[in-house]
């Protein structure tokens, strides 16, 4: 393909062409500037495997460290609750949409859903974004922002809590020099899991609802997953999380076919060396995760949407940096067991409530964007399982 790069599309497009040479490193140009794409799990294993574009790296190395005991198995179990919760609310606002139609654009109300589940895990702060359907959602988050620079920084800042939140466990965390996270540093975490984690999971999970339209004989394999660990009860437990069977392989087809954080991006601080080429300081490398899940150099027939690819009998089709929905390496997604959590939960609860349907008269219009959404929203089919009512 030769040309102009108009936008995300063609960048896909032009990727997606690049398999055909069998090249593992391509090169766009946005004006001037040259951005250098890496489109194979061996040239993605050099640069983040070696650390390559790693320029801050003491300083994200001592955050990250204060940051890992907030994502503690011990600590993430303790936010079972809240997800369910959040699920909950979520069910019923499925519920008030569909006496209007049984049509239902999901990606708004997933969006808020994860929005209250980060909001409680992180600052204890019930935002009833789910409730509050009709605010203006951009005043709301702006409205995150606020809160915590009034916030009194001190452990257990929220009266009558019985588990800590993010923001205790950044209060309490110190180096081996006994230094904590500054106040600037509290600020930038706690926007960071904001922002990056509801965004990222609701993306995950409004593709993952409408996927279970698009193929009815994996919904009923996810459904009869569901059904058999949750059944009638009405949360999912702790343990539940682990006894899953299907929906972990579906989440994973899910992450790898709709890839909800396309493309990662780095400015390289110094010259590196990619499959013998030299790339030399401040150049953009950007990984495209969507293009690398898509390339049928790694995965058997990429376009067709299959969980059981992650199988273990057949593990063989992928290797580590194939399948990077959370990146790879040291600078991996440091809240991947925390969205994972969400997902099953989220998802269990919905299969076991509803049926999804495609909508006949939908048809998304995929954006890559900072994650991948849809510029049509994601509308699909619903029917209470209780209720016999055909869409
Ligand atoms: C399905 C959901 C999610 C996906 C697909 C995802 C994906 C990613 C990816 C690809 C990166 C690497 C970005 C880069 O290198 O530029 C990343 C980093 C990060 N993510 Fe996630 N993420 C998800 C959910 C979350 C959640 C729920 C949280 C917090 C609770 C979170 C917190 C972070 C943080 C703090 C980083 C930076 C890590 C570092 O630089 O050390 N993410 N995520």
């Amino acid at each position: 393909m030769s040309g102009c790069i108009k936008g995300s599309k063609d960048y896909v497009q032009y990727g997606m062409e690049m398999y055909k040479t069998g090249c593992k490193l391509f090169c766009i140009w946005l004006g001037p500037n040259p951005v250098v794409c890496v489109n194979h799990p061996d040239t993605f294993k050099q640069l983040i495997g070696e650390g390559l574009l790693i320029s801050d790296g003491w300083k994200w190395e001592r955050i990250r460290k204060l940051l890992t005991p907030a994502f503690h198995f011990s600590i993430l179990t303790g936010y079972v609750d809240i997800m369910n919760s959040a699920s909950d609310d979520f069910q019923e606002k499925v519920i008030e949409n569909m006496s209007a139609s049984p049509l239902v654009d999901i990606y708004p109300l997933v969006s808020r859903m994860t929005l209250d589940t980060m909001m409680k895990c992180s600052l204890s702060f019930d935002g009833s974004m789910q409730a509050k359907m009709n605010e203006e959602y951009v005043k709301a988050v702006q409205r995150m922002g606020t809160l915590l620079r009034e916030h009194p920084l001190e452990v257990g800042h929220s009266d009558g809590k019985r588990r800590l939140d993010f923001l205790d466990i950044l209060l309490s965390a110190k180096d081996e020099q006994g230094r904590g996270l500054d106040r600037q540093e509290i600020q930038d975490e706690v926007d960071t899991f904001t922002f990056e984690g509801h965004d990222t999971t609701a993306s995950a999970l409004a593709w993952g609802i409408y996927a279970l339209g698009q193929y009815p004989d994996i919904q009923e394999k996810v459904y009869e997953d569901a059904k058999s660990v949750v059944g009638s009860k009405k949360h999912v437990d702790p343990g539940d999380l682990h006894a899953f069977k299907y929906i972990p392989i579906y989440i994973k087809e899910v992450l790898r076919y709709y890839t909800p954080v396309p493309v990662i991006s780095r400015k390289s601080p110094n010259t590196i060396v990619l499959d013998g080429l030299e790339i030399p300081p401040g150049s953009r490398v950007d990984v495209p995760i969507y293009i690398m899940h898509h390339n049928p150099a790694i995965w058997k027939n990429p376009e067709d949407f299959r969980p059981e690819r992650f199988s273990d009998k057949q593990k063989v089709e992928h290797e580590v940096f194939g399948f990077a929905p959370f990146s790879a390496g040291s600078r991996n997604c440091i809240g991947q067991v925390f969205a994972l959590n969400e997902l099953k939960i989220s998802l269990a609860k919905f299969v076991n409530r509803f049926e999804v349907r495609p909508d006949p008269g939908h048809k998304p219009d995929m954006l890559w964007d900072m994650i991948t959404r849809s510029t049509t929203g994601l509308k699909v089919c619903l029917k209470e399982r209780s209720n016999r009512r055909q869409c």
